[in-house]
């Protein structure tokens, strides 16, 4: 343990956000950053897994926007870094619908309830932008069938770019490419961390980078911030850079002295977190339709998102006899609060129904929780289609002297490792403004006028997790007790 020392910025959070707003910093002069990671590597929501031999991401795996008027920045570290990926053509899946008798739909009647589906989608959508509420909440439109309760499943949950204006498709393009490196997405991450910490052989050895740190306490005032990590240790700084996800947000992983004022607290709550969850399955051998046009394959129950979306990963990984099927929200948070042996049985009766009786039994099965990881807690934010402009002002203007970041409080790429990775280059400019403004003692933020009556208020209220934890916080123990670790 050493004597207390400060860094000018830490930054808390290992994701793509967090790594790229530090790469800024540092490519700009800021050097003495400090990111405190959570989880015992970087990434984040960027995750690859060994599944049964084979890598598997069981976060982000697309890279989405490409192809279109801008170039999508994380195509073009993909493209520097060499990563290997595949197209997806998600156009065919709509004529590879299953009913629970194993029959595939017939094109025509597929293609009509797309088309239904699809029309009614943009009425909804203009309904909206004209402010007709009771329009939109009309009944008469809404799916009810099997087929078009799965249609309206894979147009909604997967934002299909024909139905809502995703800034995604429309600036970089509308084409997907799913990664399929053994290397995984994250080593585009490992790319952007190798251009400014110390790296050797294949890892980060540059002690700017901690993992294992699981920030809890973020006091903060005008001129620094002192950070408590869960094994108690404090770190100082003269700016904060916070880029965990809205999730941990919302939960009360974190706690701020002063608290955080009420606009920001109200930004936070109102934000909406998707839960979605790419389920793995490894078989002996492989039982489904393979060749071109048949990547996607939906299954239609009545219930809606009930195992619909399937994907196998021949293309990908060509003999890995892997197929994954994707649950979103409540269907996620279900299958997150079960044995895996119950996924599996569900889900091996669902492809059962798809392909008959002999269907061979899954041999690994692999549910990631991204509900229940109190790193996360959920997939991705999810702003409202017709969204507040100042709702993502609010989410992303700084507190005082610290900073957010992240995903979701990318205004334009909201949800997506592009919006993640733009954030944190957005978050660095914004900070280093303030570097520069502070010097000059000309900062007026919003956050600094509000100051005064936030350290009033923090003063006399405890947050919650400060009171479950109380007095055991090494922080609160004599100054000399305190463990500064740099
Ligand atoms: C299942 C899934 C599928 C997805 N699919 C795609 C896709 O195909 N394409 C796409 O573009 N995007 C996709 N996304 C979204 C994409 O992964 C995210 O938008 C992006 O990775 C978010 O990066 P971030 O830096 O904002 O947050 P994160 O990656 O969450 O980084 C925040 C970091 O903060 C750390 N942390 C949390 N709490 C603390 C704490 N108290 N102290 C210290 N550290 C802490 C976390 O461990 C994490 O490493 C998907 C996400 C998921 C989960």
């Amino acid at each position: 343990m050493n004597s207390s020392s400060r860094s000018s910025v830490i930054i808390v959070g290992a994701g793509v956000s967090g790594i790229s707003a530090a790469k800024f910093l540092a490519e700009n002069g800021v050097k003495d950053v400090l990111i405190l990671e959570a989880s015992d590597r970087i990434g984040g929501r960027i995750r690859k897994e060994d599944f049964g031999g084979v890598p598997v991401e069981i976060g982000a795996g697309w890279i989405a926007g490409v192809g279109g008027k801008h170039s999508n920045p994380v195509w073009e570290l993909a493209n520097k870094s060499g990563i290997r990926t595949c197209f997806s053509d998600y156009s065919h899946a709509r004529y590879n619908i299953y009913d629970r008798s194993g029959k595939i739909f017939p094109s025509g009647l597929a293609a009509d309830s797309y088309k239904k589906a699809v029309d009614s989608a943009i009425e909804k959508l203009r309904n909206l932008e004209v402010g007709d509420l009771a329009k939109t909440t009309e009944q008469s439109s809404a799916p009810r069938t099997p087929i078009e309760l799965a249609i309206d499943f894979i147009l909604h949950d997967f934002e299909m770019a024909e139905v809502e204006p995703i800034s995604t498709f429309t600036d970089f393009g509308e084409r997907e490419f799913l990664v399929a490196d053994e290397r995984g997405y994250e080593y585009l991450l490992y790319k952007i961390a190798e251009e400014f910490l110390f790296t050797l052989e294949g890892k980060i050895l540059d002690n700017r980078l901690k993992l294992n740190k699981v920030v809890r306490k973020i006091q903060h005032w005008r001129n620094g911030v002192m950070v408590t990590t869960e094994d108690g240790f404090v770190y100082e700084a003269d700016y904060l850079i916070l880029s965990v996800s809205i999730g941990v947000l919302q939960s009360d992983l974190i706690s701020f002295r002063p608290s955080l004022p009420r606009w920001k607290m109200e930004a936070i709550e109102k934000l909406d977190v998707m839960v979605y969850t790419k389920i793995f399955l490894k078989f002996p051998y492989k039982f489904w339709p393979c060749g071109p046009g048949k990547e996607f394959f939906i299954y239609a129950h009545e219930c809606r998102g009930y195992y619909t979306f399937w994907q196998h990963m021949e293309n990908a990984f060509p003999g890995s006899n892997v197929l994954v099927v994707t649950l979103t929200n409540g269907e996620s948070k279900r299958v997150e609060d079960q044995s895996d042996e119950e996924t599996m049985r569900e889900a091996m009766h669902v492809l059962r129904d798809m392909f008959g009786p002999d269907t061979p039994e899954a041999t690994h099965i692999l549910v990631p929780r991204w509900w229940n990881n109190r790193f996360q807690r959920g997939s991705y934010s999810n702003y409202p289609i017709i969204s507040d402009h100042r709702e993502v002002e609010n989410i992303k203007a700084p507190v005082g002297p610290i900073f957010f970041t992240g995903e979701h409080t990318s205004e334009r790429f909201s949800g997506y490792v592009h919006g993640g990775y733009l954030a944190g280059i957005d978050t660095g400019k914004a900070l280093l403004e303030e570097m520069r403004n502070g010097v000059d003692g000309k900062s007026d933020g919003k956050a600094f006028l509000l100051e005064p009556l936030l350290a009033v208020k923090g003063a006399l209220s405890l947050t919650q997790a400060e009171t479950v934890s109380g007095s055991l916080h090494k922080y609160d123990m004599p100054s000399s007790c305190i463990s500064v670790d740099h």
